[in-house]
């Protein structure tokens, strides 16, 4: 509780963060030069909402974020509509955006049959998505861990052929099922995704749980192919985030405005805010290539369409000042 009657810190806070970012990033050791951001707004944002947005308004969202300097935006699921009823115009809205030179639209992809219409309709990057706890995947995808990877591999067979790259997406109900967790980004990794995205599905982790995990995947994958993937459910996302920025992780997921959850997931909230992500990297001085107050913009769009208040407290605050 609490807020300052005049309200005229905000831009205060703002400036000093820009001007003091090179004393505060001495401050902290570990951490790296450049973060790449992945967007996952339209696709993680956008699945879970419960009114249908309409495609031409997702392909806007697509192109206006395109211009944000972000280069990788997560653009949709090649998923069953009877499933995920949001993505059921991804061929639509793969052919509608915008590519943007420097900028890769990976798509979702469980099996053969996303595979084949992701790459019908102009995708050249795709994700595959495993769990680490078995009820979860039959949620999910309808089948066992192990069946899953099975349809991954043939996915990844064929992608391979086409030289089109693949991401591993990993899904953790909790930050703990560490020898599950490890074997699963194993997998995922060993057959040949170039980058394997660690979930915190439910946003249940802490520093602590989030450190205890990479340390256990980071035996299996270098931290180079690793990317983190927080939902903010218990407020600890920046947290988890800088614990993993600082044990050499690179490339963070994020969804303006904190739009996010996962359908299968009861009780998942938001991802991290990719507008509240920025402001802390600006803060520290480490490089995104994005401009904040663009990608300010595509949210407060997004939110506007979808009727509803950004979750991001950056937004909120810059709004409101
Ligand atoms: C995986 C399936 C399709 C299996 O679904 P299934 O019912 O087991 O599939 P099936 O092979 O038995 O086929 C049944 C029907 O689905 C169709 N079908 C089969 N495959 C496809 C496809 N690819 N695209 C479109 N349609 C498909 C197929 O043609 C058939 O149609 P029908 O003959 O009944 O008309 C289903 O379970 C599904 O779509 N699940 C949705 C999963 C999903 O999108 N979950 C959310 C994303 S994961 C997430 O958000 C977490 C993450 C990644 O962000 C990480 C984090 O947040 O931490």
């Amino acid at each position: 509780l609490g807020e300052c009657p005049s309200g005229s810190s905000v831009c205060v806070v703002a400036l000093l963060c820009d001007t003091e970012k090179q004393i505060e990033s001495s401050q902290l050791s570990g951490l790296p030069e450049y973060v790449k951001i992945v967007e996952v707004g339209p696709r993680d944002g956008l699945q879970n909402e419960k009114v249908i947005v309409p495609t031409d308004i997702k392909i806007e969202f697509i192109n206006r974020l395109s211009q944000t300097g972000l280069s990788v935006i997560e653009v949709t699921s090649f998923v069953s509509s009877k499933w995920v009823p949001q993505m059921a115009d991804h061929t639509e809205v793969m052919k509608g955006i915008n590519q943007y030179p420097g900028v890769r639209y990976p798509v979702l992809t469980p099996n053969l049959q996303g595979f084949h219409r992701a790459v019908a309709a102009g995708a050249t990057e795709i994700s595959v998505f495993g769990a680490a706890s078995e009820s979860f995947s039959k949620k999910n995808i309808n089948c066992s861990i192990e069946e899953s990877m099975g349809k991954f591999e043939e996915v990844v067979k064929s992608a391979r052929h086409m030289n089109i790259p693949i991401r591993g997406l990993f899904i953790s109900i909790v930050l703990l099922a560490l020898g599950l967790s490890q074997q699963v980004s194993k997998r995922l990794y060993g057959m040949g995704c170039y980058e394997v995205s660690l979930g915190d599905t439910i946003g249940v982790g802490t520093p602590g749980s989030m450190k205890r995990m990479l340390e256990s995947v980071m035996k299996e994958i270098p931290p180079g192919a690793l990317a983190v993937h927080c939902h903010d459910t218990y407020g600890q996302a920046l947290a988890n985030i800088l614990t993993a920025l600082q044990m050499g992780i690179n490339v963070v997921d994020s969804a303006v405005s904190g739009l996010g959850g996962c359908p299968y997931a009861k009780g998942a909230s938001g991802n991290v805010a990719t507008e509240d992500l920025i402001y802390m990297l600006n803060g520290l001085g480490l490089n995104t290539g994005v401009d904040l107050y663009k990608v300010m913009e595509a949210g407060d769009f997004i939110c506007k369409a979808v009727h509803k208040n950004t979750n991001s407290k950056v937004a909120q605050a810059s709004f409101s000042a």
